[in-house]
């Protein structure tokens, strides 16, 4: 058994955390953490849990978690993971962080977006949990920077194609939509049921910053530094992702090459689905799931590809793919306690 404790178990991505850890078949929850709701417990939180999953939560003290626990995923804002992590992992606490402290090899592009970062060093030995192209690094890891969500949504249909010189690296753009809990669940203006509700609106356009984090792992990738025109736009939904995505193909490049390498790069894995021709992805088919679903349209004569992906952000795009993160570090299964969906579809 492996022994989890969830930091931020408040939050919505803590949440789904707890629902998929309390049916893992190979750990069980150990401790939840929360600020703002210590000595109460999760049922108090969340009524839904109720009958299911009742620990109290507890401060984030360090000392008193490495005694009951192996691995430890924080559903926690930037910067503050950041000030835990070296001591969780300096008490031999392996460490899932789903904020985007440890997300970057370059220090400089994640203090361009972010802030400062107290713990420089410890981004060279962090493995980027994308967890379809970065297996191997996971699994001997002891820091997994978990993916943003939109990242998630574009680097999937994106990388094997980059990585196999078939579409260009200028010129890639992303038109991408969330549901309202990718603003976590403290209340903002624009998260708000009446700025939401019955409406459709773009955001950031230009200074997101998910665009480097995308731009970072798709350069590493590729022989010339990739700069995305990326547009992301909130949903009137609760949860689910869906990316539209454009790029320019090589000269090399044919349908059959196109369905070919992604064949080869997921057609062994649980999670990425790639739809037949003249079929395309909707967020109410992986939501509930930690699935990523892909459809693509090729136009021969404009030599354009159109890829479309739709995720649900709080399970492949957050809590889910974090999952398939701890069980690779721990030599499971990647389906270990992630092959049922979640609620009505
Ligand atoms: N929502 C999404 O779709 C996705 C979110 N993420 C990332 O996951 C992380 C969690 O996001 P999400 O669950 O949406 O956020 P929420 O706002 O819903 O939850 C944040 C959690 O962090 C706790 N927290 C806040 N401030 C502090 C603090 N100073 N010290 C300790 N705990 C604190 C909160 O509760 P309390 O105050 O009770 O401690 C709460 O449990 C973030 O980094 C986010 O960027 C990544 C991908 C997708
Ligand atoms: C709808 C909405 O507001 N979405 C969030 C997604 C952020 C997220 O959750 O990702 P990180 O972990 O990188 O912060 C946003 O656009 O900022």
């Amino acid at each position: 058994m492996i022994n989890v404790g969830i930091a931020g178990a408040s939050g919505y991505t803590g949440v789904e955390l707890v629902k998929l850890i309390s049916n893992h078949p190979k750990a069980k929850l150990c401790a939840v953490t929360s600020n703002s709701y210590k000595g109460k417990s999760l049922t108090d939180i969340f009524p839904s849990m109720r009958g299911f999953e009742n620990l109290i939560c507890e401060d984030l003290d360090i000392k008193s978690l490495s005694k009951k626990i192996d691995v430890i995923f924080l559903a926690l804002p930037h910067k503050v993971s950041m000030q835990h992590v070296p001591t969780m992992l300096g008490n031999n606490i392996r460490v899932v962080d789903l904020s985007a402290d440890y997300r970057f090899t370059d220090v400089a592009a994640y203090e361009s977006a972010y802030q400062t970062h107290t713990s420089k060093d410890l981004l060279k030995q962090s493995v980027y949990g994308l967890s379809e192209l970065y297996r191997d690094r996971i699994k001997t890891s002891n820091l997994v920077g978990n993916p943003g969500c939109y990242p998630t949504s574009i680097l999937l249909p994106l990388l094997p194609l980059l990585k196999e010189g078939l579409i260009q690296p200028a010129g890639i753009i992303s038109d991408s939509k969330s549901g309202v809990s990718g603003a976590g669940r403290s209340l903002s203006l624009s998260a708000h049921f009446c700025e939401a509700n019955e409406s459709f609106n773009p955001y950031k356009i230009g200074n997101h910053r998910h665009t480097p984090e995308i731009n970072e792992i798709l350069s590493l990738h590729s022989q010339q530094p990739v700069s995305i025109t990326f547009v992301p736009h909130l949903l009137p939904l609760t949860r689910g992702m869906m990316s539209t995505i454009y790029a320019r193909v090589t000269d090399t490049a044919t349908q059959d090459k196109i369905r070919k390498t992604y064949d080869t790069y997921y057609g062994d894995e649980p999670f990425v689905r790639l739809l037949n021709k003249g079929m395309y992805p909707a967020i109410s088919h992986v939501k509930g799931t930690n699935c990523c679903d892909i459809g693509i349209h090729f136009d021969e004569t404009s030599r354009q590809l159109i890829m479309v992906s739709a995720i649900d952000n709080l399970l492949k795009g957050a809590a889910g793919q974090a999952v398939q993160n701890m069980n690779i570090m721990f030599g499971l299964d990647d389906e270990t306690g992630l092959n049922r969906v979640q609620g009505p579809l």
